[in-house]
């Protein structure tokens, strides 16, 4: 058991605990077991299942400032029947999480009631259940058509596992060479520390060794050839714990961490917003793109869980992508003949990103399999929140009134806590796209704006623009309103 000594005096204190990483307990702010919450409400508690039993695995104060309405923890997600997450807003409260086994539902989310969650889990299933036949059955009738101008890169194209004919063999690294400080970020399944290793600043995503599929496949992906690029975060490495096993993926730091807390934190000028903007898209292009280059290829990579808190903001005010624990790898057949052997595992697993940024026809379950790209065109309306969420932090585009506080897309329409049910009878019935700001109309740059966010998340994924147009937009927006 972790010894927990509970703090009475300072609010929002959370108590923390790390059983596996207690050389790292004086990093940060931290008075004996209790972190001192100072940038956000929010306390978070991760526990393992043991014997039917939630056992601490960290507990400590919420970096990502997910919402946390309730006074007492009670488990929101349940993964895999292995691990319970839950947030609360009160002292010490993660310290002890309410959790009956019948009560939770292997969802990837934020906070719900468990009557909530049975009412999503029931579509939720029949969306992946439904999705994962008309994939089978259209690579049997060979369904993938030739597209022309639109994903022109992407023909034929089928999903398949992280495995690759070809990969680079990446270094093995000895944890022993790492030095850990402090926690910045805390997702659903991984913890990320800011470290050092060979004298440079790295940040560290530590999954516990339960979630060795998601490490296998993110460093499948950062392991595929020619995936060294600027919007994408430079990866330098993977190893395993030797005490508990669990596994380290070590990244280039980006200073500024999420573009959410970015966005949180932060207004920009029209210029600096282009700028996230646009390497923003240049990354999705370039891992989208099906790449030859000597003997090297970058076969197109759909992100498949976009958002906010999955993009990094560097210190040059640039963006780079991260977390590709949910991609798929999108291979020709004659790939898929050379991969057979490996390709069984995962075969046809589109899995959901985070819901706000889930795209029409995949929260309705109609994923067009005319359309090769189709989980490229569900990145694409993920893109295009993102640049909204960007422009409606931008100063400039708000000159003589407020800038409004961040908020994700649809959290304003829907709220903090959005269901499947109620983004699917907005987004999908009723048509309806985060609000775009009335004076904009006025602005020179204004209709190309709204044009652009238009085409990029249009509810036919079909018309929608590749990433590579949204990049060929913002340059000619740079050029033409460079202010
Ligand atoms: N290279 C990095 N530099 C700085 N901060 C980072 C870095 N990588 C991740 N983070 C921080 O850690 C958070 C979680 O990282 P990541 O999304 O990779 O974890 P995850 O468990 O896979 O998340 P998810 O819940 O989206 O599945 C990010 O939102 C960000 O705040």
């Amino acid at each position: 058991h972790t010894d927990i000594r509970l703090s009475s005096s300072s609010q929002n204190a959370s108590v923390y605990a790390f059983p596996n990483y207690d050389k790292y307990t004086t990093a940060g702010n931290v008075i004996g077991s209790v972190q001192l919450c100072e940038n956000t409400q929010c306390c978070v508690g991760y526990y393992l299942i043991v014997n039917g039993q939630p056992k601490v695995d960290v507990l400590a104060c919420d970096m990502v400032e997910k919402s946390c309405p309730s006074a007492t923890c009670k488990a929101q997600s349940h993964f895999n029947n292995r691990f319970l997450k839950c947030v609360c807003n009160a002292d010490l409260c993660n310290g002890n999480i309410t959790w009956t086994p019948e009560s939770e539902e292997p969802l990837h989310t934020y906070s719900y009631s468990a009557g909530e969650i049975l009412k999503m889990a029931v579509p939720l299933a029949v969306i992946l259940l439904v999705m994962f036949i008309v994939i089978i059955a259209a690579k049997r009738r060979n369904l993938f058509k030739e597209k022309k101008n639109l994903q022109s890169s992407c023909d034929d194209y089928s999903l398949s596992s992280p495995c690759s004919c070809q990969t680079v063999k990446s270094s093995e690294i000895d944890f022993s060479q790492i030095e850990l400080q402090q926690i910045v970020g805390q997702g659903h399944f991984a913890t990320v520390f800011q470290g050092k290793y060979n004298g440079s600043v790295v940040a560290v995503k530590v999954l516990p060794a339960d979630w060795k599929v998601k490490f296998t496949t993110e460093k499948g992906i950062f392991e595929l050839p020619l995936m060294t690029h600027a919007g994408i975060v430079h990866f330098l490495g993977t190893g395993r714990k030797p005490n508990d096993n669990s596994c380290f993926i070590v990244l280039q730091f980006a200073e500024y961490g999420s573009l959410h807390s970015f966005l949180c934190k932060h207004t920009t000028s029209w210029m600096s917003s282009l700028k996230l903007c646009q390497s923003l898209s240049q990354g999705l292009s370039y891992l989208h793109s099906d790449l030859h280059s000597g003997d090297g290829h970058k076969p197109p990579v759909a992100h498949s869980d976009l958002s906010s808190s999955n993009v990094l903001v560097r210190a040059d005010g640039t963006c780079v992508l991260c977390d590709f624990g949910c991609s798929t790898i999108l291979r020709s057949r004659s790939e898929r003949r050379c991969c057979q052997s490996h390709t069984t595992n995962t075969e046809g697993h589109a899995q959901l990103g985070t819901l706000h940024y889930t795209s029409p026809e995949i929260l309705e379950g109609s994923v067009n399999l005319n359309s090769s790209g189709f989980l490229m065109q569900a990145d694409v309306y993920a893109l295009g929140l993102l640049l909204w969420e960007i422009w409606m932090r931008c100063s400039d585009l708000f000159e003589g009134g407020v800038v409004p506080q961040h908020l994700v897309p649809y959290e304003l329409e829907l709220g903090a806590n959005v269901t499947l049910e109620s983004l699917i009878s907005y987004v999908s019935h009723k048509d309806e796209r985060p609000s775009i700001p009335k004076h904009w109309e006025l602005l020179p740059q204004g209709s190309a704006l709204e044009e652009l966010l238009a085409d990029s998340w249009d509810c036919e994924p079909d018309a929608r623009l590749t990433a590579h147009c949204v990049v060929d937009r913002l340059v000619s927006l740079r050029s033409s309103h460079s202010l």
